[in-house]
């Protein structure tokens, strides 16, 4: 039976590269930051660029999809994903790293049908690795099938992670104190890429165990999150239940906290410490909304293990 969304990951791919190039053009010259949320949460006018023709693009093409773009966000429209099919668009994930020549950038796209992700396209453009994942028939980058880490042990393991983008004190101590806990395990050591979608693209190479960031974006993780679980790893949540990190809103920091009367962020990681016997992990913590304290919103952790499971361990 022909694939129903070939044509739109065809799509997706062409796009992809073509928004590659324009960043790669636009690294050649000045570039014009401007932040968002905080001091440190920078835009520049190539991310709102790439994401408009992306979205020309598309719309030229799919007129009846829907969009969710990083930068269509911050100007103002919803961030709903509903069941119609939806382009899930991080126009450039990196911008720090564009802004500073650091060289890991990444366009990324992700497709959902149903609020379910049916294809992940991330271009780590400077690289020119074209990261490629369809619901069911596996992961690729340049064309070259992708493998999840075998390891097991997590005390010989890499792992990935992010900073973020708030400064407040509370959140940076969150930070630091699961840092501290998967540092002392011990790990062989941590790491970041400096883009949430090439940090999961290396989760899926087998490149480094895990992944894990506190306060990322539907539009970070959409199209890795497949390209991850269809190389054989697993995201999960607090719960050791299968996450779907590109579902926004789908449990409440608060419950957790409430429930225990403690930080989330500790919980989890004295889980990770406990599963970290048998398994390797990717954990989230998403943003819920703009604006909102992240240490209040953070509600929700996955898990990648190196291996596909269809039964999680029970934590
Ligand atoms: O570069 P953008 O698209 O802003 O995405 C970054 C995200 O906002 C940060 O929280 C993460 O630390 C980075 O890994 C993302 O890539
Ligand atoms: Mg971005």
């Amino acid at each position: 039976m022909a694939d129903l969304w070939q044509s739109a990951m065809d799509h997706a791919v062409a796009i992809a590269r073509k928004a590659g190039e324009t960043i790669r053009e636009a690294l050649l010259n000045d570039r014009k930051v401007t932040t968002k949320s905080s001091s440190v949460d920078l835009v520049t006018q190539t991310d709102q660029k790439v994401e408009k023709m992306i979205i020309q693009s598309v719309k030229e093409r799919f007129p009846a999809h829907r969009f969710i773009g990083e930068e269509s966000v911050a100007a103002g429209e919803a961030s709903n994903l509903t069941t119609a099919p939806t382009w899930i668009i991080d126009p450039i994930d990196g911008t720090t790293n564009f802004v500073h020549a650091f060289p890991f950038v990444a366009v990324s796209i992700g497709f959902a049908v149903n609020s379910q992700v049916e294809f992940g396209v991330v271009y780590s453009c400077l690289e020119d690795k074209m990261y490629t994942a369809r619901r069911g028939k596996g992961a690729f980058c340049n064309g070259e099938p992708l493998q999840v880490s075998d390891q097991t042990d997590v005390k010989q393991s890499i792992i990935a992670t992010e900073f973020g983008s708030s400064r407040d004190p509370e959140v940076v101590e969150n930070i630091f104190s699961s840092l501290r806990k998967i540092l002392c395990i011990p790990v062989h050591g941590v790491r970041g890429a400096g883009t949430a979608a090439v940090n999961m693209c290396l989760v899926a190479s087998g490149s480094v165990e895990a992944y894990y960031e506190i306060g990322i974006h539907v539009w970070d993780v959409a199209a890795g999150s497949l390209i991850v679980t269809e190389a054989g790893g697993v995201l999960m949540d607090v719960e050791g239940k299968n996450a779907k990190p590109w579902l926004p809103n789908t449990r409440p920091v608060g419950r957790n906290r409430d429930a225990t009367g403690s930080n989330p962020v500790s919980q989890a990681t004295k889980q990770i410490v406990k599963i970290s016997k048998t398994t390797l992990i990717v954990f989230f913590f998403p943003r819920i909304a703009k604006g909102v304290d992240t240490t209040e919103t953070v509600h929700e952790i996955s898990v990648t293990l190196p291996r596909k499971t269809e039964n999680h361990p029970e934590f």
